[in-house]
């Protein structure tokens, strides 16, 4: 039995905008899993970057109760949510967010200059997230010499150099070509077998063959989760 890392318990999150009140989020529980990678799919507006943000210590419900490992995270202050984020969270983003003026490995870098880690150990950890993705020999590319299958594996090796329990991924094939999504799929993958929980948002059909389970969410309510079936491979 695998360990949850996350567990959302009865999670509303409303908005408001003015006269407007929309629940983006409704009586919401959920379990995730190392070693699993899930996808979270649904229309548009349906809630999916709303359960996103929650799961990665972004936002806080508006009710209901969010665990991060044994940690409660609906009592902790922002600057607590920072630190998890920080070290205990890889995101990937479909505009890969890297900084431009910044080489591969100095991008890679960042959470560990942030976390003001020694130099020299935040390179050598970097180096070795960049092997992993295969991507060493371009360490001193700047990100517009790169590829966006190049860009995007260079932020996943920017996600694993804390070595987080979990990588949360937001459209994260949506600028590749089918050939890079796949190969970033592989990699994602990987990463959940290695025992890590992997949560992607997506639209992309596709990806349903690489997913141990699939969170379906339709009008703020998380209505079907599938896993593994057939069907869907
Ligand atoms: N900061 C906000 N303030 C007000 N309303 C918001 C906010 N963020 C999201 N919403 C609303 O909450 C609902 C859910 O939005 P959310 O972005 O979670 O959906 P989504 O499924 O990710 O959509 P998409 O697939 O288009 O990205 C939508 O009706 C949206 O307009």
């Amino acid at each position: 039995m695998q360990e949850t890392v996350i567990s959302l318990k009865g999670v509303n999150k409303i908005y408001k905008t003015g006269d407007t009140t929309i629940t983006a989020l409704d009586s919401t529980d959920l379990e995730l899993k190392k070693g699993e990678l899930t996808l979270i799919m649904g229309p548009s507006g349906s809630g999916k970057t709303t359960l996103l943000s929650i799961i990665g210590c972004v936002i806080y419900p508006t009710a209901g109760e969010v665990f991060f490992l044994d940690r409660k995270v609906t009592d902790l202050k922002e600057n607590e949510l920072a630190a998890i984020r920080l070290g205990q969270i890889g995101f990937v983003f479909q505009q890969f967010n890297l900084l431009e003026p910044l080489n591969a490995l100095e991008n890679v870098m960042q959470p560990m200059v942030l976390q003001q880690l020694p130099k020299a150990e935040a390179r050598q950890r970097a180096k070795d997230a960049l092997e992993k993705v295969g991507l060493l020999d371009r360490m001193y590319n700047l990100p517009k010499k790169l590829s966006g299958g190049q860009k995007q594996r260079v932020a996943i090796a920017r996600a694993l150099v804390t070595n987080p329990p979990i990588v949360l991924c937001d459209e994260p094939t949506a600028s590749l070509d089918a050939r890079s999504a796949a190969v970033i799929m592989e990699e994602l993958k990987a990463l959940a077998e290695e025992g890590k929980a992997v949560i992607i948002v997506t639209h992309d059909l596709r990806l349903r063959k690489f997913a141990d389970r699939i969170i379906y969410v339709e009008e703020g309510k998380v209505s079907n989760t599938i896993s593994n079936e057939e069907e869907y491979k």
